[in-house]
């Protein structure tokens, strides 16, 4: 079946959200069943359709793949409709959200070709991004993100840590993962100084992109357990003996990022569709955690608020 006979609805449950980052568009281990025009969302249209696909060879367990920058790379970070994204997946009742990522390495053991699970963020955004559903007069809500990743998601990818090649020369490529390891996001959509990338070092920080906020903040708010993976493509401008990143650089790295992130989501996929881990069946500690953060009394709540929160929550409120 080509994709322009595929049906554009699907009403079945969705296990897991996959975002697709810079250069990973699709995943070849999943087969298309219906493509979601962009989704309406109260918080405007998801950056591109959603491909529904079950596993290859099992009918039972269902995946929506949205491309964070558009199918044709159209929107730079500061742009990504970050909030339509994880509020469609969490509407269409997504469990957990993995989300993939090209980033810049700070530190040396980090290759190009390397990827990363990262435990914590440095957020040096600029706020100019939506970063929350609960920011607004007449919905005021502050959710925890001290651990803003879901580290059973991360223990449960680590276990496929020898599954990454390097595809062109015999140089192994490592899966890095401890509770440390912290992501960078800065705003862009230019890479940084010399200066910025040392001082980001300084701070703690072992890979940089410009996604992971308000991704991140996003699945915390609708209680999904979230997960990047970060796929190093250059060791950004911090080397005083090397070039500073390049788009050139970064697009050198994507195609063997590309086939490690196929094979590393197909095992992960695989084994989630012979048996749901527990984070995703019981919500890892997550759910109805909303319901205690939203200080704003429902007495107080417009209906138009009220149809927004039951968007994402159509159970609680
Ligand atoms: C083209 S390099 C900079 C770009 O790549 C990363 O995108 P994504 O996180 O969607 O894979 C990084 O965050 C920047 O947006
Ligand atoms: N050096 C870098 N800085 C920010 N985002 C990136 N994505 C890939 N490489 C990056």
């Amino acid at each position: 079946m080509t994709h322009t006979e595929l049906t554009s609805t699907f009403s079945g449950p969705i296990d897991l959200g996959i975002i697709g980052g810079t250069g990973l568009y699709k995943l070849d281990c999943l087969e298309p069943i219906a493509i979601i025009p962009a989704m309406q969302t109260p918080w405007g249209t998801t950056s591109s359709p959603i491909t529904i696909s079950k596993f290859i060879g099992n009918n039972d367990f269902h995946v929506a793949f949205i491309a964070r920058h558009g199918v044709n790379h159209e929107y730079p970070p500061t742009k990504v409709p970050f909030r339509a994204n994880m509020a469609a997946l969490k509407n269409l009742s997504c469990k957990a959200v993995l989300s993939f990522s090209a980033v810049g390495s700070l530190q040396e053991k980090i290759k190009p070709r390397d990827f990363v699970l990262p435990q914590q963020i440095i957020d040096r955004t600029k706020g100019i991004r939506h970063s929350s559903y609960f920011n607004d007069e007449g919905l005021v809500g502050h959710v925890g993100f001290g651990n803003p990743f879901s580290e059973s998601f991360a223990k449960y990818i680590y276990k496929f840590k020898d599954s990454l090649e390097n595809f062109e020369t015999n140089e192994p490529c490592t899966l890095h993962y401890d509770k440390d390891l912290t992501v960078v996001c800065m705003e862009g959509p230019q890479f940084s100084t010399r200066a910025e990338s040392k001082m980001y070092r300084m701070f703690g920080g072992d890979v940089i992109n410009m996604s992971v906020i308000p991704e991140a903040k996003l699945a915390r708010e609708c209680e999904l357990p979230y997960q990047m993976i970060c796929m190093a493509t250059d060791y950004d401008a911090w080397r005083d003996n090397e070039e500073p990143v390049t788009v050139e650089t970064v697009i050198g790295h994507l195609t063997n990022n590309g086939r490690n992130a196929n094979s590393l989501a197909s095992k992960i996929i695989m084994e989630m569709a012979q048996g749901l881990p527990e984070f995703m069946l019981t919500g890892d500690g997550l759910r109805d955690s909303m319901k205690m953060s939203i200080s704003t009394k429902p007495e107080a709540m417009s209906k138009e608020t009220l149809s927004k929160l039951k968007f994402l929550f159509p159970n609680h409120w």
